[in-house]
């Protein structure tokens, strides 16, 4: 038996947050210095009352209507995600409920960022070769946007808000999920956090709490905190090393790659990336300009729109890092 993805969709909020108005709240930074920097001209960001339920919901209508696809098959729904609507129940369920999914299906939501996708095929594959579901719908979705202090000129400009649905079957799909391979670190996890919020240290964000670093950077313990440079450190070592480890666990050469799909992090990031690998430029898919990094969800959009582009076949490479440490690789066998 294999497991093949049969489907993929995604959904991203109507409001949009250009490089000009973010130009506006920060005149030091250039339109054109944003997109130079990042590669990303437009983000958009969930309205105030959408969460992620909403968003996932929405994502999974559109793979619904868009294939075909009879939602009373559907046996599992795992969905990653760091902006639960609430600490608990789980997400997915309430997610079940209002798609009406029989209730004799699974569901659970996980807890990752931008190696999430990866995961989550690894669940999905687990699953279906265990026996223990044929029809995973695996949800992705992330308002960021909430947990970004409004003075943040960093992380404003390069997150973004957006939710992807994949189907995954038993012997029935466009795709096979190969081999992967997964890395944790957990000593990273301060430099990209979000301190407040879960029950060690309770409670709303709250102005008063306001830092404002040596730099005149201002941050929040209830929102989130990356430091870029450490950040960018971890992924310039690790992801040169997964992608080494994901070839050998698939057997291929470089040669024998067709497309890498990464995380969409941002341009600075991606292009270093590329270049330390080796990747040659049409090897590499970039989609990011019109909702930038928008966590778990830059692979799905990206490889659908990669799809969308029309020439995708062989082995693809897929390579997710960030949060946690985390990161997490593997390759698709185009059918
Ligand atoms: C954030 C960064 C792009 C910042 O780049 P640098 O480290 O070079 O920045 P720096 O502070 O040294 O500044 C160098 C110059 O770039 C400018 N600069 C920095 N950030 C900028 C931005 N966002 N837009 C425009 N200009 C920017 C500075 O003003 C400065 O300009 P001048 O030279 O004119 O003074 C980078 O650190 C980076 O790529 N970090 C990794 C971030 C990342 O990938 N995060 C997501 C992964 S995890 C994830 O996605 C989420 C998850 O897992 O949940």
């Amino acid at each position: 038996m294999k497991a093949k993805i049969k489907a993929i969709a995604y959904y991203l909020p109507e409001t949009n947050l250009g490089n000009e108005e973010i130009n506006e709240l920060f005149p030091e930074w250039s339109v054109e210095k944003i997109s130079g920097k990042t590669g990303i001209y437009n983000r958009h960001i969930a309205e105030v009352d959408e969460f992620s339920s909403d968003m996932a919901i929405k994502a999974a209508e559109k793979l619904f209507s868009d294939y075909d696809i009879d939602r009373n098959t559907i046996d599992f729904i795992l969905l990653c995600t760091q902006s639960p609507d609430y600490i608990l129940p789980t997400t997915a369920c309430i997610i079940q409920n209002k798609l009406g999914i029989p209730t004799s299906c699974g569901a659970l939501d996980f807890n990752l960022g931008c190696s999430g996708y990866i995961y989550g095929l690894g669940l999905a594959k687990g699953l279906v070769l265990s026996g223990i579901a044929k029809n995973i719908l695996f949800l992705t979705a992330e308002t960021y946007s909430k947990f970004i202090h409004p003075k943040d000129k960093s992380n404003l400009t390069i997150f973004g808000d957006g939710a992807s649905a994949t189907l995954i079957c038993a012997d029935d799909g466009f795709a096979e999920i190969a081999e992967f391979n997964f890395g944790t670190d957990g000593k990273g996890a301060e430099n990209l956090i979000v301190k407040k919020g879960g029950i060690r240290f309770p409670g709303l964000s709250n102005e008063k709490d306001d830092i404002t670093d040596e730099f005149g950077n201002v941050n929040n313990p209830g929102k989130l905190y990356m430091n870029g440079g450490e950040i960018f450190g971890f992924t310039s070592g690790a992801v040169p090393k997964l992608v080494q480890n994901v070839l050998s666990g698939n057997s291929l050469q470089p040669s024998d790659i067709s497309m890498y799909i990464f995380h969409q992090a941002n341009k600075y990031m991606l292009n270093h990336l590329r270049k330390k690998i080796n990747i040659e430029e049409e090897k590499f898919f970039y989609f990011l300009k019109d909702c930038g990094n928008t966590v778990s969800s830059t692979i799905p959009i990206a490889l659908k729109e990669a799809i969308n582009s029309g020439d995708l076949s062989g082995n693809i490479l897929l390579a997710g890092f960030g949060v946690g440490y985390s990161w997490g690789g593997c390759v698709l066998k185009m059918q």
